[in-house]
């Protein structure tokens, strides 16, 4: 098993190209299922989430090649709508293939995904929405078959703005007869990604980054080459990164806005941001001050991806914070493992009441899920001393090679090795 050993207290410091986005990458990469011929898709990150997909798709006779952060993919061959539960149960994203598969076959056989242990995750409101498109569901434990003749627009609301299941319902309805309005929609920026690279092969959806998201059904998508968003919830980790240790960092390649809650929780907490076009630069010399109330929310409120990293600011702030995590009722594990490193922290319920402390110490700690462990990377980062994250191959499922990225930032870390004296 790989760990990560970090010798803290060392300011991060330089400039850092971020990554494509997972979250955008990963229903995108789905979502070519819905043409037949060859499609390109480029800035897409080396991490673990990406080859399971990929290799779901060769499964499903899909030939894809990624090399150079761009996928080449030939759609054509797919022959068989059937995913492994094995390859199922190695991530959350696993789901996105049902809504394509669907559209283009007819039938799809998938299995309950797997993903990290955050909370329940259910997805009825994936089953819900591509029921009332006229898809029959029949669940027989972890497997589930769903089956339409025909997919037919409908109005569906969704009880809550679940972010899979807007990207689900979308993708199956692309080529559905007829209209399709999803209100109560998800409006993360995934979802405009997914929307422009839908719309860019021949799809008519409007209104996604809204509540309300309308498809027009056409007979057939043209493949095509497409570029996916920055990364934000790397570019805010790394953000929070620069800020724990009282570095100076210029993140290029990325969108600002997609960041504002960020921005607005960091200034409060007194670290310098100055965005300029696609470039935000990060300093901070002083202790953090607390910032009173944090609550994760659906975008464009505070993301629940940026939970975690933004804790281990706050465990070294000037103060008292309180930051309470609404949508995933198991996401404070990395409470335990910073508490092992000197925070300051008492969860009530979903609320975490962080009183800040003036500095960490290394220690031996487990990444529980992947934003936990980015947020134990942060933390012996800033410790004093050796820090030994392990279980990482969480952190692998969404960081391009997390330690490379930090190191030309200065960091001293490495994986499975002693770390250099830099
Ligand atoms: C690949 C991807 O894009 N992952 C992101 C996506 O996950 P994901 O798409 O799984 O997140 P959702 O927005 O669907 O889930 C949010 C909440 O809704 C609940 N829910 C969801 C679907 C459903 O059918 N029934 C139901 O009850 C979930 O249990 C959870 O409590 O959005 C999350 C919330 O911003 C992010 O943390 C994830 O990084
Ligand atoms: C929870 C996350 O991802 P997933 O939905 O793929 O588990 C995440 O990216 O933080």
């Amino acid at each position: 098993m790989d760990k990560l050993v970090i010798e803290g207290g060392k300011p991060l410091s330089g400039t850092i190209v971020i990554q494509g986005a997972k979250n955008a990458a990963l229903p995108i990469l789905a979502a070519s299922l819905l043409a037949e011929g060859t499609i390109t898709v480029d800035h897409v990150p080396d991490l673990l989430d990406i080859d399971v997909m990929l290799n779901i798709l060769r499964e499903l006779g899909c030939r894809a090649e990624h090399a150079g952060g761009t996928v080449v993919l030939d759609t054509e061959t797919a022959h068989t709508s059937h995913v492994p539960e094995s390859l199922m149960r190695q991530m959350r994203s696993s789901i996105f293939l049902m809504g394509p598969l669907l559209a283009r076959f007819g039938e799809t056989q998938v299995y309950q995904p797997g993903g990290c242990a955050i909370g329940e995750r259910k997805i009825d409101l994936h089953l819900e929405g591509l029921k009332a498109l006229g898809a029959e569901i029949e669940e027989f434990g972890n497997r589930i078959i769903c089956r339409a003749d025909k997919l037919t627009g409908a109005d569906i609301h969704l009880s809550f703005p679940s972010v899979g299941a807007t990207e689900n319902i979308m993708m199956a309805a692309v080529l559905a007869e007829g209209r399709t309005t999803i209100s109560n929609a998800a409006r993360e920026p995934e979802i405009q990604d997914l929307q422009r690279f839908l719309n860019t092969m021949g799809a008519k959806i409007m209104g996604a980054g809204t509540d309300t998201i309308t498809i027009d059904g056409v007979q057939s998508l043209t493949p095509c080459r497409y570029k996916v968003i920055p990364d934000r919830i790397v570019a805010g980790t790394i953000m929070v990164a620069a800020a724990a240790t009282r570095g100076q960092v210029t993140l290029q390649n990325t969108q600002p806005a997609h960041l504002s809650s960020l921005i607005h929780v960091l200034r409060r907490a007194g670290v310098q941001i100055i965005v300029d076009g696609d470039i935000i630069k990060v300093g901070s010399s002083a202790r953090p001050r607390a910032v009173e109330r944090i609550v994760t929310s659906p975008y464009p409120a505070f993301p629940t991806d940026l939970q975690s990293q933004v804790m281990v600011l706050l465990t070294l702030a000037d103060g008292l914070s309180v930051l309470k995590e609404t949508i995933f009722e198991g996401r404070l594990k990395h409470v335990d493992e910073l508490t092992r490193m000197g925070a300051d922290i008492r969860v009530d319920l979903n609320a975490a009441f962080i009183r800040g402390v003036p500095r960490l110490y290394g220690a031996t700690v487990e990444a529980t899920d992947l934003r936990a462990g980015a947020a134990l990377v942060i933390a012996g980062l800033a410790a004093q001393g050796k820090t030994v994250v392990e279980q990482i191959h969480h952190i692998d499922r969404g960081y391009d090679k997390i330690e490379t990225m930090l190191s030309r930032l200065g960091a001293r870390i490495m994986r499975n090795s002693p770390v250099p004296n830099n």
